[in-house]
């Protein structure tokens, strides 16, 4: 089945949401909590690793019972279901959405199985030193070339399992901005340096100069014959690749069916692979699929991104929230917020519907943030005191990987009380001065894992990921293309001719045609 077609905002579950949020809107948590003392143990999902509290919620039992209607007469759970079956449910390109497929244990795909056996090997090879430079040394640097979600994904992973790294040094390199590129190439030798080329399409502009550039600063001190010993690609297509200059033998396939920021789990997971080896990162791939589980067999009311993904569709559509934050207490998360601004951003953000018409409700959330403590050094105080509603996730780790029990104590202890601060304020407290007043009744969802591995990292990605897919589902809107990302690739072409040839005649804006002239002065 394709997907449904339902504009949310006429169904029954949506008008008596209306209705509730004007009688309800005004409801204090902190009355709420003080009227039912079971009210924490009663929203909370307590699932495997993971304990997700979602008590400091603006909401009440009849919020939940209404945001489920919702989610059934905009047939969330048959959209699930075709999204796991493989239907065509990205409609706009004509693709089917199966990076779960990657992840699945029980149905393997033929050539996913080959890819993951072929990159099962060739990681083994370079982390064992087996695998030869062109005069004779072991590889030690990884480069990573590519960018969106060729590089955000694997970057992220890599810094996220820093603990579970071996000895290879594994960097990224995503902007075209040649400052980047020099600043990294500084400290690399070439003799000892693998560079994987990440690109779905292989037009990608960035990635391709970036390539090119290395290419040449590569071949200053070595021979054609020398590019297979140092180069590699991940991409869906293989002729690009190979007029590159890399041979089937050094080519990891990408397929039509995984989106670009969900392909982590992909070969574009190569440089994972590399970094904390092939075991560790089938391990995440089966956390990814324990997630998956959950999600597809769940019941709503026990299925943490769908309880999620309604919690923030009560906030943006009811209270008019723009922004999420996520904050993450741990710092070896510090990337997770950029991975997941594309996933979401790119997904969501979208204005036309999935019948073609314009939109009349808020979509796509603005997703930003950063790790605790640092924040709350930060933008807290905006969160606290400021005039803007800001729901946020805090994501935090029972135990720390090192053992530091006092440090482990104090970040733990910041994280829990910051989520009482905001629900609870100075509400009916005696405060001096008003400049001191905190109103609470902020709401925050705590996400506590067991431990931050491989596995719980991968049931943490697949959860946004689900999340973002019911958001979509439920704003009616097709979330895996990203036909807004094109206009600007297109003038680019235009801009870069007018700064090459120093002639802006084919410039129509004058504001444009200003700065063309004087950048290029
Ligand atoms: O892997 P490619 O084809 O180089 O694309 C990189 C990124 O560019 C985008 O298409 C957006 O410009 C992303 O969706 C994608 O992850």
């Amino acid at each position: 089945m394709l997907l449904p077609k339902i504009n949310p905002t006429t169904t029954k579950a949506w008008k008596k949401l209306t209705q509730h949020f004007e009688e309800t809107r005004n409801l204090k948590m902190q009355d709420l909590f003080s009227n039912d003392v079971s009210r924490a143990s009663k929203k909370v999902i307590d699932w495997e690793d993971f304990y997700v509290d979602y008590s400091k919620n603006r909401i009440t039992h009849e919020t939940l019972t209404l945001l489920f209607e919702l989610a059934e007469e905009v047939k969330l759970k048959e959209a699930i279901t075709s999204q796991f079956e493989g239907e065509t449910i990205n409609e706009t390109e004509d693709r089917k959405v199966l990076h779960t497929a990657l992840r699945d244990f029980n149905n393997r795909k033929p050539e996913v199985a080959e890819t993951l056996q072929k990159m099962k090997l060739f990681s083994e090879e370079i982390i064992k030193g087996n695998w030869k430079g062109h005069t004779g040394k072991s590889i030690d640097t990884i480069v990573n070339i590519g960018i969106g979600g060729s590089d955000l994904g694997p970057d992220m992973v890599v810094e996220s399992l820093r603990y579970y790294r071996n000895h290879l040094n594994v960097q990224f390199i995503s902007n075209v901005d040649g400052d980047h590129v020099m600043e990294t190439l500084k400290g690399l030798n070439p003799e000892t340096t693998l560079f994987i080329v990440v690109s779905k399409t292989f037009t990608t502009q960035e990635t391709l100069t970036n390539a090119n550039t290395i290419r040449s600063w590569f071949l200053e001190n070595a021979s054609e014959e020398a590019i297979a010993k140092h180069f590699v690609a991940v991409s869906s297509n293989l002729e690009a690749v190979k007029t590159f200059g890399i041979d089937s033998e050094n080519s990891f396939p990408m397929w039509e069916w995984v989106g670009g920021r969900f392909s982590l789990w992909s070969a574009v997971g190569l440089s994972i692979c590399c970094a904390i080896g092939f075991p560790n990162f089938e391990k995440l791939l089966q956390g990814a699929n324990e997630m998956d589980t959950h999600f597809q067999d769940t019941p709503f009311s026990e299925n943490i991104p769908v309880v999620l993904a309604l919690l923030s569709i009560w906030y943006n559509n009811f209270y008019g929230t723009e922004t999420e934050a996520l904050v993450p207490y741990s710092q070896y998360l510090n990337k997770l917020v950029a991975y997941l601004q594309q996933g979401v951003m790119e997904s969501n953000g979208k204005s036309i519907d999935r019948n073609g018409e314009p939109i009349n409700y808020q979509t796509g959330t603005i997703v930003w943030g950063g790790t605790g403590t640092n924040a709350q050094h930060a933008f807290f105080q905006l969160v606290h005191q400021g005039t803007k509603l800001i729901p946020i996730d805090f994501i935090c780790f029972s135990k720390s990987l090192h053992g530091k029990e006092d440090h482990q104590n104090k970040l733990l202890a910041n994280c829990i009380a910051q989520t009482e601060a905001l629900l609870n304020g100075t509400y009916k407290k005696e405060v001096e001065t008003p400049f001191k007043v905190f109103d609470g009744n902020k709401p925050s969802n705590t996400i506590v894992i067991k431990k931050l591995t491989p596995n719980s990292l991968g049931k943490l990605l697949a959860m946004y990921e689900h999340k973002l897919f019911c958001q979509g589902i439920l704003w009616n809107i097709f979330s895996f293309d990203q036909w807004g990302v094109e206009l600007g690739k297109k003038l680019a072409k235009t801009t870069l001719t007018a700064i090459e040839t120093n002639n802006t005649t084919m410039i129509n804006n004058s504001s444009t045609k200003g700065l063309l002239k004087k950048v290029n002065s």
